[in-house]
C-alpha cells in the first residue's frame, strides 16, 4: 500500500522523467550533463553573486542582513580572478557613493573579457576604480606587488567614517603579494613555489603565505582600521575557510611560528630557507609594525561568502530537476587522489544501475573510500539510499552532484588536467555499464573553464569509453600513465567528449555530475 501511495505522489514527476516529455526525449544524456554543468557555472558568475548579496536602500547598503550608512564614503579594493566582474557589478549598484577603488586582477583579463563579449564583467568607461593587472601565470610578480602597495595605501588612509568594500576570489594570494622586509618578492615566491611543487595543500601553502605577508592573515583589515570593512568572498577552497581563501586578508589570524615551521619541515624546506624568512618567522609580536595605529584594536569586519561550490551544486540540482532527474548532492568537498575518487564514482554508478539489490561489498567499499576522498559516511549512506530508491521505487533518473578538488600525482609529461583524468578513469570504472538508450554518464569540469594547462574544462564519459577507444586504436592506459588525458580526448571521436565552455570568469573549484538513467521496466 505504501508503495502504491508513494508512486501515486510521484506521478507528475514520473511523467516528466519517463519518455513522455518530447523535449527531454530529444536531449541526449551528454547534453543534459553539459546543461547541468552550465547551470552550476552560471550560478556563481561574479556579477550575479554580487547582485544577490548587496542591496542599496535609502542611502544605506544592506549586506548579510546588516545595514551600513552610505554618505559618499565607500571605498573598494579587490584581488582575484573573478574580481573584475564583481567590481563592475558593485559599482553599478552603489553608484556615486563609491569614492575610489583599486583592484588587482590577472594579466590580460580585460582584453580576454572584451574579446569574449563579456561587457557585463567590465568596468564602465568613467569608472572610479583603478584596474591593475599582474600575476602572470598565477604567480606573484612586481606588477601584483605594486597593486598590493596601492591597496595597502588606500586602506591606510581611511577614517572611521569610511566603509571599505573588499572583493575577494580565488587567485587572490598571488595578486596581493606584500612580503615583510627583508623578505624579497623573489624569496617569497621561491618558498611558495617549492612548497607547491612538493605537493603542499592550499591550506598548508596559505598558512605559510600568511606568515610572510603584511596584508594576508588579517593584515588588510588591520590597515583599514578604524573604517568598517565588508568583505565579499567567492570561495575556491573546500569548506569555505575564511582565513585561507586568498590567504584571508580580512580575517585576523594569529600566527603560530610552530605551525608554519612544521609545514616547512614536512616538505623538507626548513634547512634551505633564506635568512630573511627565518628572521621574520623568528620575530615576536604583530606583523603590522609600520601601521598607523600600533595598538591592536578589534577591527570592524564583516566577512561574507557570497559564492561557493555548494551554491553552484544547488543551482545545478535545480536545473537537473527541470531536465527530468532527481538530484542528489553528495558533497562539495571531494578531494584526495583522483584514483580513489574515480573508484568511488564507479562504485556509485554500479550501485545505482544495479537491477537487483547490489552486493553489500559495494556499499562497504564506498564507505571505506569516504575518508580518503573527504566525504562523510552520512553523505555516502544518504546518497546510496536515494540511488536505491531510484531502483526499488521507480523514481526514474537520478543526477548525482558533487564538487571539490581532487589531486593528480603527475608521473608523466603529457597534457591534461585533474577533471579530464578523473572523467577518463571513471569511464574505465564504468566499463560495460550501459543501460539503454544510454547511460550512466559522468562529467567532470573545472568551473573556471580551464583544466590544468589545457583549453578544456573537463570531459564527459560513459561505460562505452573503453570499447570506443579500442575501436579507434587508442590505448587508454598509455595515455593515463603519461597524464595525457587532453591528448586522449582530443583524438577520441574528434574531441566530442571534451567539455570546452571557454573561460568562465569565475572559480568555485570543480563540479562532478553523474547521470543515472532509469532502469528500463522490462529488465528490472
Ligand atoms: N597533465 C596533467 N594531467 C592531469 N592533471 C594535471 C596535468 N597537468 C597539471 N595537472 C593538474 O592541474 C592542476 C593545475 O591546474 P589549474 O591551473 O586548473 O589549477 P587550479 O588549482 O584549478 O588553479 P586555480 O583554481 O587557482 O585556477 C593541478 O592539480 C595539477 O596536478
Ligand atoms: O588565492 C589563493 O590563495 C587560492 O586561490 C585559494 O583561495
Amino acid at each position: 500500500m505504501a508503495r502504491v501511495l508513494s508512486l501515486f505522489r510521484l506521478q507528475p514527476f514520473l511523467a516528466l522523467v519517463g519518455s513522455k516529455n518530447p523535449r527531454l526525449c530529444k536531449m541526449s544524456m551528454d547534453s543534459r550533463a553539459r546543461e547541468v554543468f552550465a547551470a552550476a557555472v552560471e550560478a556563481v558568475q561574479p556579477d550575479t553573486v554580487v547582485r544577490q548579496s548587496i542591496e542599496c536602500k535609502e542611502d544605506s547598503v544592506i549586506i548579510n542582513g546588516q545595514r551600513f550608512a552610505l554618505k559618499h564614503n565607500l571605498h573598494l579594493v579587490g584581488f582575484g580572478k573573478a574580481v573584475l566582474g564583481m567590481a563592475a557589478e558593485a559599482e553599478r549598484i552603489i553608484g556615486d557613493h563609491l569614492v575610489k577603488g583599486v583592484i588587482s586582477v590577472p594579466h590580460g583579463i580585460q582584453q580576454t573579457l572584451q574579446q569574449h563579449g563579456k561587457d557585463n564583467l567590465l568596468l564602465k568607461e568613467n569608472s572610479c576604480i583603478k584596474v591593475m593587472e599582474g600575476a602572470k601565470h598565477n604567480l606573484p610578480d612586481s606588477d601584483a606587488q605594486k597593486a598590493a602597495e596601492v591597496i595597502k595605501q588606500l586602506a591606510s588612509e581611511l577614517t572611521e567614517e569610511d566603509l571599505l568594500l573588499v572583493l575577494i576570489s580565488g587567485g587572490g594570494s598571488a595578486l596581493l603579494p606584500a612580503p615583510i622586509p627583508p623578505i624579497s618578492l623573489q624569496e617569497k615566491l621561491d618558498v611558495t613555489r617549492r612548497l607547491a611543487g612538493a605537493g603542499a595543500t592550499i591550506q598548508e601553502l596559505n598558512t605559510v603565505r600568511r606568515a610572510l605577508s603584511f596584508l594576508k592573515g588579517g593584515g588588510l583589515a588591520h590597515y583599514a582600521h578604524p573604517a568598517q570593512v565588508i568583505a565579499l568572498i567567492l570561495s575556491d577552497v573546500i569548506g569555505d575557510p575564511l582565513d585561507l581563501i586568498a590567504s584571508g586578508p580580512t580575517v585576523r589570524s594569529d600566527m603560530w611560528p610552530e605551525e608554519v615551521l612544521s609545514v616547512l619541515e614536512r616538505y623538507k624546506l626548513l634547512n634551505s630557507l633564506p635568512a630573511s624568512v627565518k628572521e621574520v618567522l623568528g620575530r615576536p609580536g604583530p606583523r603590522w609594525r609600520e601601521n598607523k595605529d600600533e595598538t591592536d584594536k578589534a577591527e570592524n569586519v564583516l566577512n561574507a561568502v557570497i559564492g561557493s561550490n555548494s551554491l553552484a551544486l544547488n543551482c545545478a540540482g535545480r536545473r537537473a530537476r527541470e531536465l527530468g532527474f532527481r538530484p542528489v548532492i553528495l558533497s562539495p568537498g571531494v578531494c584526495g587522489d583522483v584514483r580513489s575518487v574515480s573508484r568511488l564514482y564507479g562504485l556509485l554508478a554500479h550501485f545505482g544501475c544495479s537491477r537487483e539489490e547490489p552486493p553489500p561489498e559495494i556499499a562497504a567499499e564506498v564507505l571505506r573510500l569516504g575518508p580518503e576522498v573527504g566525504v562523510e559516511s552520512w553523505d555516502l549512506c544518504r546518497t546510496m539510499q536515494v540511488l536505491g530508491e531510484g531502483r526499488t521505487e521507480g523514481w526514474g533518473a537520478t543526477c548525482l552532484l558533487a564538487g571539490g578538488e581532487p589531486t593528480v600525482e603527475l608521473t608523466g609529461n603529457g597534457r591534461g588536467g585533474r577533471n579530464q583524468e578523473l572523467a577518463l578513469r571513471v569511464g574505465l570504472e564504468m566499463r560495460g555499464l550501459q543501460l539503454p538508450p544510454k547511460g550512466p554518464v559522468f562529467l567532470s569540469g573545472g568551473t573556471d573553464g580551464q583544466d590544468g594547462p589545457t583549453e578544456a574544462a573537463g570531459a564527459i564519459t560513459d561505460g562505452g569509453l573503453y570499447e570506443e577507444a579500442l575501436a579507434q586504436k587508442l590505448d587508454i592506459n598509455n595515455f593515463l600513465t603519461n597524464n595525457d588525458s587532453y591528448t586522449f580526448f582530443s583524438h577520441l571521436s574528434a574531441g566530442q567528449h571534451l567539455l570546452v565552455p571557454g573561460l568562465t570568469s569565475t572559480n568555485v573549484m570543480d563540479v562532478h555530475v553523474l547521470l543515472i538513467p532509469p532502469i528500463p521496466i522490462n529488465i528490472r
